[in-house]
Parts: structure tokens; C-alpha cells; sequence
């Protein structure tokens, strides 16, 4: 019986005449932290972006928990169960830290994100609820002590713990995290791989989008490796770290510096 939690099959994209992701096939096991790596351009972002609704894939196969999705929006792919970080921080910067996360929970609530704003009474057990959920992710990420500041006053490293606590309020299947190491200090990546530890340890599955190759070779149970919009390369950090192709490609400037 497949472990399989999110299976792409046979995804393409195109940007005019740049094949940004070309028969790119990803199996991401339950309980895993895959690693998603490649050259600047490889299509990591896109093949991201594809799977989580912000583009629309030309064709190709997606199954998350073995049902068919089609990631067309969104909103859909969240409530399908992937929650997603980016690149370059989107937090509502004039809200809270805890405010951040409570509108991260409201998709998995009943009357959802006005209810709450507006003070209406049925929503305010559920508000109530929230808020509580929304300080356990904060002191979860280790930044419980920062609730009531704004978004923007934060550290960077504490901007990227918010914005994981933010994905996980959705209760995500699967979380996505696109570069969450990048612009962070070695202390602070340091950090921030105890806490991917600790959500693995807890029965979730993530993928990983990073460009720090220590990190993401002494954390991840199993790689994909892109290159120029195609697999490379896939299995644990060993057989990758010793593919020629990826030497090639990707890891040939480290390996030989
Ligand atoms: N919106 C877009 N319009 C046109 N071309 C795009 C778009 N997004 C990505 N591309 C192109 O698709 C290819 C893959 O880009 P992508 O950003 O997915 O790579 P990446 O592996 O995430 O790179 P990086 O590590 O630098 O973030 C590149 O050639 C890029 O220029």
C-alpha cells in the first residue's frame, strides 16, 4: 500500500516559449520532510505555485491522500489541506502576530473570518477558540512572547516562525515552505531546523523548498532535484549528494569549493 501523501504526476509549464516545469513527476511520502532543490531557474517556485492553485498547470496529475485534486484556486488547494509559505514574507504586516495567525484559522472554522471581525455573537465562542489555537501555534513556533506585536516589528527569523504558525492554523495535510532559511543567521536556521524537526516529530509532512544545501541535506528524508524544468535526481540525501548529474548541475560549485 502506497505512504504516498501528495503524488504529481506528468506536470508541465509553460511561459511563452520557456518550459518553466517539463514532466515533472513527485511523490511525498507521509510523515517526511521532502526537499525540493535545484539551480536558481530549476522551476521549484513554479512547480510550488502549480500545486498550490496560484498557477494553472498546462496538464499533469495531482492526488493528495490518495483523492484527486485539481489545485484551482487557492483558497481550494488550502482547504484541501496544503498550507504554503513564500519566498519573500507575506505577512499582514499591520497586524499582530497573533491576529496573523487567528485569520489562518478561520479557514477551518465555521463562520469564518467576518463573523469574528464583526463581533457576532455566534461567532464569538469560535473567536474565543481560535484565538486560544492561534497562542498555542505561536508558543508552538517559539514566539509566543511576541503575540500582541505588530507583524512588521518582528525579527526576521520570528517574521518566518509567524508565517509557519500562520500555515499551520489551517491544520494543513501538507505544509509548503518555500525557502524559509533564506536571509536567516546560522543561529537562527539553527532554530528553525529544531522546529521542522518538531513538526515532523508530530506526524506532519513537509516540503521544503531551500537553497542551504547543509541544511537541507542533514534534515530531509528525500529529495527531488530539478533542473532546467526537469527530475534530475530523487531518493535520500546520500544518493543525491552522490548523483552525477547533480553534481553537475547544482551541487558542483559546493562540492568543489
Ligand atoms: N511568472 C513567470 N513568467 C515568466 N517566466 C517565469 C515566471 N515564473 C517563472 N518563470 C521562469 O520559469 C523558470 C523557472 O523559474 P522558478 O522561479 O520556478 O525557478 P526556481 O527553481 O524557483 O528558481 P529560484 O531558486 O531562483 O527561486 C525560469 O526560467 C523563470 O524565469
Amino acid at each position: 500500500m502506497s505512504t504516498a501523501l501528495l503524488e504529481i504526476t506528468g506536470v508541465h509549464k509553460h511561459f511563452g516559449g520557456v518550459a518553466a516545469l517539463c514532466d515533472v513527476s513527485l511523490s511525498i511520502e507521509i510523515g517526511h520532510i521532502h526537499g525540493l532543490i535545484g539551480p536558481n531557474g530549476a522551476g521549484k517556485t513554479t512547480l510550488f505555485n502549480v500545486m498550490t492553485g496560484l498557477y494553472r498547470a498546462d496538464s499533469g496529475q495531482f492526488r493528495l491522500d490518495g483523492q484527486g485534486y485539481r489545485p484551482s484556486s487557492v483558497h481550494k488547494v488550502a482547504q484541501a489541506g496544503i498550507a504554503r509559505t513564500f519566498q519573500n514574507i507575506r505577512l499582514f504586516k499591520a497586524m499582530t502576530a497573533l491576529e496573523n495567525v487567528m485569520v489562518g484559522r478561520h479557514i477551518r472554522t465555521r463562520n469564518g473570518v467576518w463573523a469574528a471581525l464583526t463581533g457576532h455573537r455566534r461567532g464569538r465562542e469560535e473567536e474565543r477558540q481560535t484565538r486560544e489555537r492561534a497562542m498555542h501555534l505561536l508558543d508552538y513556533v517559539g514566539i509566543g512572547p511576541f503575540a500582541d506585536y505588530r507583524a512588521d516589528s518582528l525579527s526576521y527569523g520570528h517574521q518566518r516562525r509567524l508565517e509557519i504558525a500562520r500555515a499551520l492554523a489551517t491544520e494543513p495535510r501538507l505544509l509548503a515552505l518555500d525557502e524559509p532559511a533564506a536571509g536567516m543567521n546560522l543561529s537562527e536556521k539553527q532554530q528553525l531546523r529544531e522546529l521542522l524537526e518538531k513538526i515532523r516529530g508530530d506526524h506532519r509532512t513537509v516540503l521544503l523548498i531551500e537553497h542551504d544545501v547543509k541544511l537541507v541535506m542533514g534534515i530531509c528524508d528525500q529529495l527531488t532535484v530539478l533542473d532546467h524544468g526537469q527530475v534530475i535526481a530523487r531518493g535520500s540525501a546520500e544518493t543525491v549528494r552522490r548523483d552525477p548529474a547533480v553534481i553537475q548541475a547544482y551541487l558542483g560549485a559546493s562540492a568543489h569549493a
